[in-house]
């Protein structure tokens, strides 16, 4: 199974101070930065897109796991490549040509990730799994931070890991210090958290805390 990579969630951060917060993250500890892009259509919010990637990109060399929650994920590979994304994470929800998706994604040079709604069944990952980098596995209805962990997405979570253990198997929704043993031992080896890290008093030792956790599930 692979390492754990944690990716605190900028949607928590302060936006007008992203770079600061981006690089305040990678000092605590971070292995990467999850960048939220949703476009009022696909989830009832609006945030950011390439323009902001790209500001940030002159900002920092981490590496910019971009979950792009929206309709028409085919219509901005290009811009998030030129941007300086370093992970296209479209949602098996959003297109009916997957597979071309993931070939042009590849091509732009950027890694590949499909997200998947808590509603979502699992079944619709597999096809796919053996050709991407990660699967991103929603443990809150997309849209907004803060929500409550969805204990039940972790039988997909489960499931992903036994068919596929070298597969990036990533969670995003609610991972705090009493949710994040559960991911970790189903299966989940990237933690994305915004509201646990940011608010926290101490984000090293929570930052710290997940990556333990995570790998000490490892088998
Ligand atoms: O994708 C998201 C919402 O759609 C956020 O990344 C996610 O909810 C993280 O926030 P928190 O850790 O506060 O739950």
């Amino acid at each position: 199974m692979p390492s754990a990579k944690i990716s605190p969630s900028l949607l928590s951060s302060d936006f007008a101070q992203l770079s600061s917060e981006a690089n305040r993250m990678i000092k605590e500890g971070a292995d990467w930065l999850h960048m939220d892009v949703m476009d009022g259509h696909f989830v009832p919010n609006l945030t950011i897109g390439a323009p902001v990637i790209k500001a940030l990109r002159q900002h920092t060399d981490a590496f910019l796991d971009c979950h792009l929650m929206v309709s028409n994920p085919e219509k901005w590979v290009d811009d998030f490549a030129k941007a300086g994304a370093s992970l296209y994470n479209f949602h098996i929800e959003a297109t009916d040509k997957p597979l071309e998706l993931i070939e042009r994604i590849r091509k732009s040079g950027m890694k590949v990730g499909i997200a998947i709604k808590p509603k979502t069944s699992i079944d619709l990952i597999y096809p796919f799994a053996d050709k991407i980098d990660l699967c991103l596995v929603m443990t809150v209805e997309p849209g907004f931070g803060g929500q409550k962990f969805m204990h039940d997405c972790m039988p997909k979570v489960k499931a992903l890991r036994e068919r596929f253990p070298e597969l990036d198997i990533e969670v995003d929704g609610g991972l705090a210090l009493d949710t994040i043993e559960e991911a970790a031992k189903a299966g989940a080896n990237v933690i994305v958290a915004g509201t646990s890290i940011f608010k926290a008093d101490n984000p090293k030792e929570v930052i710290l805390t997940f990556r333990n956790i995570v790998n000490s599930k490892q088998k």
